[in-house]
């Protein structure tokens, strides 16, 4: 056995996991980093990377049937859909460098691609390595959960991981869950060519807002996509190419394919986590706001910490541990200012909180403004109007945006920063936007607060009025 000491031992290079590496190991720390399969975890490998890549594949295709309100024959396109895993692959090909071990080794890191698991509470085994350190810190991720329906285990099924293998356009697509994976999949195949049945057992898109999910899937179900709710799998039959699926209402949906997609299971099995005294919850590795495990010397991060399962998460999750592994600040993981965007079309994104959550929070004091694209003259120009932006406010500060509409997520960020630096609603209309940029919606949104304050004031008239008498 090879026995290793170092600084900070990271186990999982994910997006978690790498920023974690990547900013310690530049910081002058000996960091030692664990990888058991394919260096980029799930984001850029089985999840984030390829969906979008896929998406933009979908969105060429409709964009070729749709052409002809912009004066331009429309045409039925010619889907290769091995060619457009193809593009898939050369897009993760393109970033994998940047996660790469040779980069990585670049930092100083000493990447051990082999599997991590505990021996004690400061010990950590990596095939032949046995490793400790002044702190570790857990980022295993996340494995697309597969529940327990009966006959699932009899039928071929695909997850997030097997769907990039696929070469050959599935005729007909069940997916079952109606999840941002589940929904972003979905419209990516029927714009690609399958006809696509999303079972959703609660509500599709039930995170988000349901004004502003409403909005999507009013313009999902419009594209030709059947989106069942309330309808729980609840027991699967058949065989390759001829899947059955029963929900708990007794109605049966036939498909060539079957997608499963209803959640995520935290990576933790193969961890030894007992041996370090590392304790569970329901939904990964219990830890404090300051992602301690109860093991005080190590943290847990990104997915497998069982809170908001986003990359940009693993992201923020990795400076907070930085600051406090590296420099012994007391740093916390906070998630108000934390986004989040699903790539249908329209997209769909919320930072803060939701229009319920702040009026439980702030009853009568809560403002809330609208403003729809369909008043944004850019959203005009390109024929993207469905959709609206909604803004929470609460003594003249925003405390939650959701939009749904075009370049959502993107706009979304706007709202980020707002939140994230507790900026008050006059810093948004102080701002003067180009004309004509959807980024006005964020403006406009911010008039639509004011407007009322302005226009419809019985003492600004009064004031308006006086003066004019007065002016030369
Ligand atoms: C289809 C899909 C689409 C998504 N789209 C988005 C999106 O658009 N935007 C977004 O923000 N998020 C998206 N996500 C979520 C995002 O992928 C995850 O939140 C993110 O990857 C979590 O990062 P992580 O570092 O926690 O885990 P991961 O990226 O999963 O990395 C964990 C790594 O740990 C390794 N590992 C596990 N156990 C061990 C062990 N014992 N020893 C050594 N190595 C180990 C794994 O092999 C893996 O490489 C998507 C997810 C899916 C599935
Ligand atoms: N754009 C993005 O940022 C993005 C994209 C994809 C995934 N992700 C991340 O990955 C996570 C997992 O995504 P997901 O879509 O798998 O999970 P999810 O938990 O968000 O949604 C799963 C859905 O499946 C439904 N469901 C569960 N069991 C069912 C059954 N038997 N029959 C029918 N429906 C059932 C649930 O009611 C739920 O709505 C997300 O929460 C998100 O954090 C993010």
């Amino acid at each position: 056995m090879d026995r290793i000491s170092c600084d900070l031992l990271i186990i999982g290079a994910g997006s978690g996991g790498l920023s974690v590496a990547a900013g310690a190991a530049q910081m002058g720390a000996d960091v030692v980093l664990l990888e058991r399969h394919k260096m980029g975890g799930d984001c850029l490998n089985y999840g984030c990377v390829p969906s979008k890549a896929l998406i933009q594949s979908a969105k060429t295709a409709h964009a070729m049937r749709t052409a002809g309100q912009y004066g331009i024959t429309p045409v039925e396109p010619q889907v290769d859909y091995a060619a457009a895993k193809d593009h898939v692959q050369s897009v993760i090909d393109a970033i994998a460098p940047m996660d790469s071990v040779e980069r990585f080794e670049g930092f100083g890191v000493r990447v051990i691609q082999e599997e991590g698991r505990f021996i004690s509470d400061t010990e950590v085994q990596a095939g032949d390595h046995i490793i400790t350190a002044r702190r570790i810190v857990i980022a295993t991720g996340s494995s697309p959960f597969v529940p327990p329906i009966p006959g699932l285990d009899s039928v071929p099924y695909l997850t997030n991981e097997s769907l990039w293998d696929l070469r050959e356009l599935p005729k007909e697509l069940i997916v079952i869950g109606g999840g941002p994976i589940g929904m972003e999949m979905a419209q990516a195949h029927l714009r690609l060519g399958s006809k696509v049945t999303v079972l959703e057992g609660a509500k599709a898109l039930g995170k988000d807002d349901p004004e502003m999910a409403a909005v999507v899937l009013d313009n999902l179900r419009s594209e030709g996509l059947e989106i069942v709710e309330d309808a729980t799998a609840s027991e699967i039959r058949g065989a390759e190419g001829a899947i059955e699926v029963e929900t708990k209402e007794g109605r049966v949906f036939k498909g060539t394919h079957l997608l499963v997609a209803v959640g995520r299971k935290a990576n933790t099995a193969s961890l030894d986590l007992e041996k370090a005294g590392i304790e569970t919850t329901r939904t990964g590795i219990k830890v404090d706001d300051k992602l301690k495990t109860t093991n005080s010397k190590v943290y847990a991060i990104g997915d497998v910490a069982g809170g908001l399962q986003f990359t940009h998460v693993a992201g923020y999750h990795a400076g907070v541990v930085v600051q406090s592994a590296m420099f012994g600040l007391p740093a916390k993981a906070k998630t108000d200012h934390i986004p989040w965007a699903t790539y249908t079309d329209p997209e769909l994104a919320q930072v803060g909180l939701t229009e319920a959550q702040a009026k439980e929070k702030h009853g009568d004091a809560l403002d809330v403004v609208r403003f729809h694209y369909n008043h944004n003259d850019r959203a005009q120009a390109e024929r993207h109007t469905k959709g609206l932006i909604k803004v929470m406010i609460h003594k003249g500060r925003p405390v939650g945006a959701s939009i749904a509409g075009h370049q959502a997520g993107e706009h979304i960020n706007f709202w980020a920063f707002a939140l994230a630096n507790n900026l008050k609603m006059r810093a948004i209309t102080s701002m003067v936007s180009p004309y004509p940029t959807y980024g006005e919606l964020n403006k406009r949104a911010a008039g639509t607060y004011f407007s009322p304050k302005l226009f419809e004031s019985p003492m600004v008239k009064r004031v308006v009025r006086l003066v004019q008498r007065w002016l030369p």
